[in-house]
């Protein structure tokens, strides 16, 4: 049946991606959920363009919409309405399994209970992403997967399984495996929520490096301290976007 989808997902087609797009672009967004109590809009026409190797923090009260918005670029949510651009790809255009493979080679998504697989040592989680779009040789995906958690630093934890780490080292092995597939963009929801403040220091260290090498970086966060740290922060309200800074200076975006 795995297999059965897997190879489907293999013969998926992609729209060319736009030339000249922004790293990420979001154009009167808008989510509506159906709940039992009607309707509700979490996202209210979402305006924001980031450009590749920028690092930005999205904050804003619980329930402001923050996670919504994100789930929106990386297509694990869509839109009700307006469109959503990622290095020139229409994502709001995609279908279900077009989103997967696109996904699967385009962004890493980092979360903050981890997700690792709990049957699988730390490198086979790494090589997940690799196997799942069928990235890099089979036989180099082993040596890049420990190249990347040397990277993270826990290369020495290889051979366990995720339950046998510390919360931090598992969101480094989550990290990595994030990195598998070299994606130009990394979302990640809440990533220090269960570190300790060393631990989510170094994480936002690490991203802040990414971001100097190109990557763009998307992070939601409720610490207003970690925000200033990332190059830009964008605070939502109410499915809006009601400040958008650079993190350093405050001067508006
Ligand atoms: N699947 C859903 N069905 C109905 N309502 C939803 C759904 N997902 C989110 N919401 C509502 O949309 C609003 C925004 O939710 P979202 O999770 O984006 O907020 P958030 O800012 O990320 O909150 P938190 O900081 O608590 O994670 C909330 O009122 C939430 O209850």
């Amino acid at each position: 049946m795995l297999a059965k989808w897997l190879s489907g997902l293999m013969a998926v087609d992609l729209p060319q991606p736009r030339i000249g797009g922004a790293a990420v672009e979001m154009a009167e967004v808008r989510k509506t959920y159906i709940t039992g109590a009607g309707e509700f809009e979490a996202l209210k026409g979402i305006n924001l363009t980031v450009a590749a190797g920028e690092f930005v923090a999205v904050v804003g009260k619980s329930g402001s919409g923050k996670s919504t918005l994100i789930n929106m670029i990386t297509g694990i949510d869509r839109p009700t309405g307006g469109e959503v651009w990622v290095a020139g790809m229409p994502v709001h255009t995609l279908n279900e399994n077009q989103i997967a493979v696109w996904r699967g080679r385009t962004v890493g998504v980092v979360f903050q209970f981890f997700q690792l697989l709990p049957t699988l040592t730390v490198l086979e989680n790494v090589m997940l992403p690799m196997d799942f779009c069928s990235m890099f040789d089979r036989s180099e995906r082993p040596a890049r997967a420990l190249k990347l958690l040397e990277l993270v630093g826990v290369h020495e934890q290889a051979h366990k399984l995720p339950a046998n780490l510390s919360g931090g080292q598992q969101q480094r092995v989550a990290i990595a495996r994030s990195l598998a597939n070299d994606p130009p963009l990394l979302v990640a929801d809440e990533p220090t929520g269960n570190l300790d403040s060393r631990t989510a220091a170094a994480v936002i260290d690490f991203f802040k490096e990414l971001a100097a090498g190109g990557k763009t970086i998307l992070m939601v966060t409720h610490d207003n301290d970690l925000a200033r740290r990332s190059g830009r922060i964008v605070t939502v309200y109410d499915g809006q976007v009601m400040s958008d800074r650079n993190a350093e200076n405050g001067s508006s975006v």
